[in-house]
């Protein structure tokens, strides 16, 4: 698992160490870090001159240690500040170290826009985790002035961008490499920022934060200590019933896909349960599933469902869907199944919208327009909103998916960035609610469920067809060879 701390904590934290240890070593040690990652980037690539963007903070005084060692190693190094004060012991040595310092009142004649220009690696230290979104005004010129073919270095976040990883800055710093300090922190993980901060490199600085994370990421090697391995003494039963009320009249592919997805998971058993054109589909093509209602231990409910199906069969859906919601059975909702969604429900559940649902979910449950683009401008805050309305956990489908549980439960937010773009593609959604929907009845809570499958669900779409395109069915179908092979590592 991967976890990242709020800036707060982090700075307790450090606050904490600093105390044990002499004046400037943690600063001496990000600093030594943040310069061995430079050094190796320039050779990799040949480079040899530097420019450091220096600003008012800590963040800054990191820029400037760390350009003193760079020139030290003997590259080329300049450091462009602003008005600002700027950390006193970091500027004394990069002068003694011989960079060139261009700002107002500094070297004049020196011409930032041509130094910049120049540069090979642009180490980024403007503002680090004491940084509002958004970056000071005499920065915004030279991050516009760096030269596209400069390896951009940010010092433990990309300036401007938000350290809470809440809202997205368009104009704020790109980095392809991010060099953080001691622990990763949610600027780093979360979808309004995490595709500013590039390669991310950690440098330990002897950092432990006591405190619980705020963002965690399930990786690969948590596969095997997730995931409902079935015993000998486990029946079809014991491992998870799931009922899938999913697929219509009109979209009966939803159907096909979710029992698919639950079946290559390893369900002990699909119950489907759907009007008499996706019933009859199931049957052909997942032979497997059992047609009709039953016990389950959890359910699924509404890919591809209408809400407002009318005729007999269809209100019957409907209704198996309603009592469902009203169990005490974990849930996950999905698709149509949203708009069934009301009040709160006390047993586990899992909302699994995509920003345009969770947009019309939340018009509906706090009767202000919410629109698409607001939901993808702060993705977190309306997941989180969403959960708290409704007590369920919601796992709000992106490029980088989020699984954010109510705030009542004191649990961190999980973000997962595991699946190539191929995988925006129809149908994608459904085989993921089979797969989450399998881990449900398997007895996981709705976030290591929401998030092992959002893992999962992205590594079968890579294995797939890696690099290519890959359809939805193929997903699934890869499904029961990747968890093989991540139950191997
Ligand atoms: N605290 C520590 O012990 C350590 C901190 N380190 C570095 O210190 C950084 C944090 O340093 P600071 O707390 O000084 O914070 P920053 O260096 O992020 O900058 C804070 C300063 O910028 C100003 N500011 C913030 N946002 C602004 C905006 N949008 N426009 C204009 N001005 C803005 C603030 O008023 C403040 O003066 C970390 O990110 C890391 O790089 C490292 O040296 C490791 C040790
Ligand atoms: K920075």
């Amino acid at each position: 698992m991967i976890e990242a701390w709020s800036a707060d904590d982090v700075r307790a934290a450090e606050a904490a160490l600093m105390e044990t240890l002499p004046e400037g070593e943690l600063m001496a040690r990000a600093a030594t870090g943040l310069a061995e990652v430079a050094a190796a980037r320039l050779q990799e690539s040949g480079g040899s001159r530097v420019v450091a963007l220096v600003g008012p903070g800590n963040n800054g005084g990191d820029a400037l240690y760390a350009a003193a060692q760079l020139a030290e190693h003997g590259f080329a190094v300049a450091v462009v500040r602003a008005g600002w004060p700027v950390h006193e012991g970091g500027l004394a040595a990069a002068r003694e170290a011989g960079v060139i310092v261009v700002g107002p009142g500094q070297d004049e004649g020196e011409d930032w826009r041509a130094l910049l220009g120049e540069a090979d690696l642009v180490v980024d230290g403007v503002l680090g985790i004491g940084g509002r979104p958004g970056l000071p005004e005499p920065a915004q010129p030279w991050v516009d002035a760096v030269p596209d073919d400069a390896y951009v270095l940010a010092v433990d976040l990309p300036s401007g961008q938000d350290p809470a990883g809440v809202a997205a800055v368009p104009d704020a710093v790109f980095a392809d490499e991010t060099v953080t300090f001691g622990v990763v922190k949610p600027v780093h993980l979360l979808p309004a920022t995490e595709p500013a901060v590039g390669r991310l490199t950690v440098v330990d600085i002897g950092l432990d934060v006591d405190a619980p994370a705020a963002v965690q990421r399930v990786t690969r090697d948590d596969v095997a200590r997730l995931w409902p391995v079935p015993t000998a003494g486990d029946d079809k039963y014991s491992r998870g019933v799931l009922g899938v009320v999913a697929g219509g009249e009109q979209y009966t592919g939803a159907a096909i896909l979710c029992c698919t997805a639950a079946v290559c998971s390893g369900v002990g058993m699909v119950r489907y349960v759907g009007p008499p054109t996706p019933t009859g589909l199931v049957r052909a093509t997942v032979p497997e599933a059992v047609t009709g209602e039953g016990r389950v231990q959890a359910w699924v409910v509404g890919p591809g469902l209408d809400a407002e199906a009318t005729g007999e069969s269809g209100e019957r859906q409907l209704d198996v869907a309603a009592r469902a919601l009203a169990s005490d059975l974990p849930v996950l909702v999905d698709a149509g199944g949203l708009d069934l969604v009301w009040g709160r429900r006390m047993a586990p559940t899992l909302l699994t919208p995509h920003a345009g649902e969770l947009a019309r979910l939340l018009t509906r449950l706090t009767e202000r327009e919410v629109t698409r683009d607001q939901v993808q401008a702060a993705p977190v805050d309306h997941a989180r909103e969403a959960a708290d309305a409704t007590g369920a956990t919601v796992l709000l489908k992106g490029a980088t998916t989020l699984v954010v549980p109510p705030t009542s439960s004191g649990l961190a937010v999980r973000s997962q960035n595991d699946a190539p773009a191929w995988l925006a593609t129809a149908g994608a959604g459904d085989v993921l609610a089979g797969l989450a929907g399998t881990l449900l009845a398997a007895g996981l809570d709705p976030l290591d469920a929401g998030s092992l499958a959002a893992l999962v669900h992205g590594v079968a779409a890579d294995a797939a067809n890696p690099g290519g395109p890959v359809r939805a069915l193929a997903v699934a179908h890869g499904i029961p060879g990747t968890v093989a092979a991540l139950l191997a590592r």
